[in-house]
């Protein structure tokens, strides 16, 4: 069986506000993305690692890598406009069959733990989609004003989300939606279950300037997600 690994790194994080891209900034005295391959490269599973970078940014990520000896291998591959564009070109440059975990490289604290149980669970069931309970409340706004929504029948979404190589082809056939927020909605669409696994609080999503700092506490103190 061929296990595979696709980080999406093709973003431009305008959340984040920042002059380089957020996958790019230093977080423990390297970039963002390396913690992320490195994550994946010292799992059990080793999957085959497949970055999904803009062509623009191809250059100053390989200057990257000598000046941080970073020699983790993996295959470089073209991002695209949207965060379904870019997962169909790394899915794209995989022929063989196997299973494939699909991972923002923006979530750098990821634990092998988590890696390790999407992938086998995925072998068994097709998928395995981490999720995490919202410890909020939650309202949805409507007009001016906003209604409360019982938040037992919520969960919010992480990567890695890891797929039957079979099942995500197909569904990444289909056109581009709006809907398409992660790779578990276009597998949804195109007529799979979706077979949730227990994420992890720690595994967050780089966004905003504060979560830099809570990533560079949480591998400090080797704590992760
Ligand atoms: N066209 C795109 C857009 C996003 N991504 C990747 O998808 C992941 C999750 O996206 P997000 O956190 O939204 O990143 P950005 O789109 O860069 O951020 P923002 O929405 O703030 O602009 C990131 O690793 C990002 O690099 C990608 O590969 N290709
Ligand atoms: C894929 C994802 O991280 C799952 O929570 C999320 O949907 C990405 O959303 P973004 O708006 O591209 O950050």
């Amino acid at each position: 069986m061929k296990f595979y690994a696709i980080i999406v790194a093709g973003g431009s994080g305008k959340r984040m506000q920042s002059a380089i891209a957020k996958q790019f900034l230093l977080l423990n005295h390297k970039p963002v993305m390396m913690h992320t391959l490195q994550a994946f490269h010292l799992s059990e599973i080793q999957p085959e690692i497949i970055l999904v970078l803009n062509k623009d940014d191809h250059q100053y990520w390989k200057d990257l890598c000598l000046k941080y000896h970073f020699d983790i291998p993996h295959t470089l591959v073209e991002g695209g406009k949207e965060r379904f564009h870019s997962v169909r070109n790394g899915l794209m440059s995989i022929k063989e069959d196997g299973v494939v975990a699909i991972h923002d490289a923006v979530r750098p604290v990821v634990s092998h733990g988590l890696i390790t149980q999407t992938f086998k669970e995925a072998l068994e069931i097709g998928n395995a989609i981490p999720c995490v309970k919202p410890s909020d409340s939650v309202r949805k706004l409507q007009d001016n004003a906003s209604k409360i929504i019982n938040r037992d029948k919520l969960v919010l979404i992480q990567t890695p989300q890891t797929f039957d190589l079979g099942q995500l082809r197909t569904a990444y056939q289909q056109r581009f939606s709006k809907k398409f927020t992660d790779d578990a909605s276009v597998v949804e669409a195109a007529g799979f279950p979706i077979n949730l696994v227990e994420g992890n609080r720690n595994n967050i999503k780089i966004t905003f300037p504060e979560d830099l700092e809570l990533a560079s506490f949480l591998l400090k103190n080797n704590i992760s997600g």
